[in-house]
Order: C-alpha cells, then structure tokens, then sequence
C-alpha cells in the first residue's frame, strides 16, 4: 500500500492568511489524526489533498501518482466527506445513494445495485434505506455521507471534523467504522476533539497557525511530556499570578476547585503534584505554549 507523502506545502490566502506554511507530513496506511485548534489549517490541507483547491508550494505524492499534475487520477482513489455534506432531504437514502453512484461511473445496474445494498449494510443503514435523508439524525448523516465517500472504493479517505454533534452512541458507532475502513486504507481524520484522535489513531500531527507542531505516534507523543507534567489545586484569584510564574498549559474548575496543569524540567515546588500525561495536556502544551 502506497503512502501519502506531502512536502513543503504553502498556502496563503489573498487576505494574505498563511494558512500552510511548509507543511510536510508522512501518511501511512490506517487512521491518521490531524488535530488543531479553529482557523489552524486543517480543513485548508484537507481541501488541496482532495484536489478541490491549490497549494503555492509544495508536492503532494500518494505513491507514483503526483495529485496537483494527475488531479483526475486521484480522484478516481479518493473518497471524501466535507465538513458540509450537502444532501438532498427529500429523497430515500437507496436513490440517493443510487444517483450518486451513477455520477461516480458505476453505470452497470447490477454491479450499482450490489455495491450500494453492500455499502448500505457496511454504514448500518439498510434497514432504513427507503426512508429520506430529511428525516436521519445526525449521526445518520455522517454514516450516509461515508458511505458515498466508499462508493469507488478508495485507497485514500478523507473526513472532515465528522463526529460534531453526534451523541456518545453515535460516535463510538462512527469510530467503529472508520477503524474498520482504517484497515484496508489510509483515513485521514481532520478534527478538533482530541478524544477521536485518542480513541482512534495509530498515527497523528497537530497543526497550529499552518504549522506541523509535533508529529509521530499518540502514544510516542505522549511519553515524551512524562515526567515533566505537574497539577496543582490553587485560589482563582492566584491563578493569573500562576501563569506568570509558571508554563501553565491548562486551567479548569474541576468539582468547583481551580486546577492548573503545568509544564516543567524540574520539579516546581512541593505543592504541586506530578501526573502522567494525556492527549489533550500533549495539545494544550503545543497549542498555547509551542
Ligand atoms: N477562502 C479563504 N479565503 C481567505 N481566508 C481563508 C479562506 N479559507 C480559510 N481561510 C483562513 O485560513 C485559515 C485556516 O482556515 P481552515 O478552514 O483551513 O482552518 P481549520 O483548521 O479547518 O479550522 P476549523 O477547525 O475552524 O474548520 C483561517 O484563518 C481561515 O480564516
């Protein structure tokens, strides 16, 4: 299975946003989480790898297939669910599933039919297939919208933040399912909830500013702000002083009192008390101190 490799990738708007800068990133087969805070550059990468928008600089290779010059070779490999799915409500998810099936050049009926009945069953949804997309839930929607993206079968999908809004249920559902398709092919997760990240991938970069601020494996990720991680319980009030003083990387009320977590090569006092890291403190540290 090939990688996705991307190389120096630039772009900036013409209000003069730089909304990638030099972004290079090794994709392999398997879930890949890209997390980053609102405006980070997320969606932007996500839309110049499914070849729906231009970068400035920079290459972007998915094997020996080179995406800006053979666009139209890639987009007979690639499966993508956009932030917003535009669906039509008013028809039944099989005749819509059908249509966009004829658009993507599966013209013979039989083979049409198995491969929809086939991706209906794989989404979980067959057994509501004559009911209209109007009337699904949310979580619904979004296992609709990755069944269309599996219509060609694709060696590279991409989703975009695709869990906002669904309920717990709905989302472990959904993470099943991307696992399941991470399998056989490279998933590119784009969010903003660490948790998707936490529950989901083998591999993941965070991007702040249109920079790749750490990239590797979760776990690797993690480990490396072990033993410099601190918590502390404190007075609101002292909680600005804190910041001063201190990398303070996260600050949250937790059962009414004031907790801080912080970042530290040596140990920062007796009050404070060292705990083992997680995702989210790995994000916070790159977000608001990297
Ligand atoms: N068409 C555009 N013209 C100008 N600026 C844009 C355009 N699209 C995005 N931007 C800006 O580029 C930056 C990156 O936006 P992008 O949508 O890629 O971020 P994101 O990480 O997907 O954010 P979110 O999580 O909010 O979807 C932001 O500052 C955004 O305002």
């Amino acid at each position: 299975m090939d990688n996705l490799i991307i190389t120096d990738l630039s772009k900036t708007y013409k209000n003069g946003v730089k909304a990638l800068q030099n972004i290079s990133l090794q994709i392999p087969k398997g879930m890949f989480g890209l997390l980053g805070p609102n405006g980070a550059g997320k969606s932007t990468l996500m839309r110049t790898i499914a070849t729906l928008q231009e970068a400035d600089q920079g290459e972007i290779l998915l094997g020996g297939l080179n995406i800006q010059s053979q666009p139209n070779e890639l987009r007979k490999v690639l499966g993508y669910l956009p932030q917003q799915f535009g669906v039509y409500p008013s028809l039944s998810v099989e005749m819509l599933l059908n249509h966009l099936a004829v658009l993507k050049g599966i013209i013979n009926r039989k083979e049409r039919n198995d491969i929809v009945h086939a991706l209906l069953h794989k989404v979980n949804l067959f057994e509501v297939r004559k009911q209209k997309l109007g009337e699904f839930s949310g979580g619904m929607k979004q296992r609709f919208g990755i069944a269309q993206a599996l219509l060609n079968n694709p060696k590279l999908l991409i989703v975009d933040e695709p869990t906002a809004g669904l309920d717990p249920v709905e989302r472990n559902r959904f993470y099943n399912l991307l696992s399941e398709i991470g399998e056989q092919t490279i998933v590119i997760l784009s969010t903003h909830i660490v948790d998707d990240v936490k529950e989901l991938c083998t591999k993941m970069a965070i991007i702040n500013k249109g920079n790749v601020v750490i990239q590797g494996n979760p776990l690797e990720i993690i480990e490396s702000l072990n033993g410099r991680l601190y918590e502390k319980t404190i007075h609101k009030s002292d909680l600005e002083q804190y910041k001063k003083e201190y990398q303070v990387i996260s600050d949250r009320l937790y059962l009414g009192k004031q907790l801080v977590h912080v970042v530290s090569d040596t140990h920062p006092g007796s009050d404070f008390k060292s705990i083992e890291a997680n995702l989210e403190d790995v994000y916070m540290s790159q977000i608001f101190n990297g």
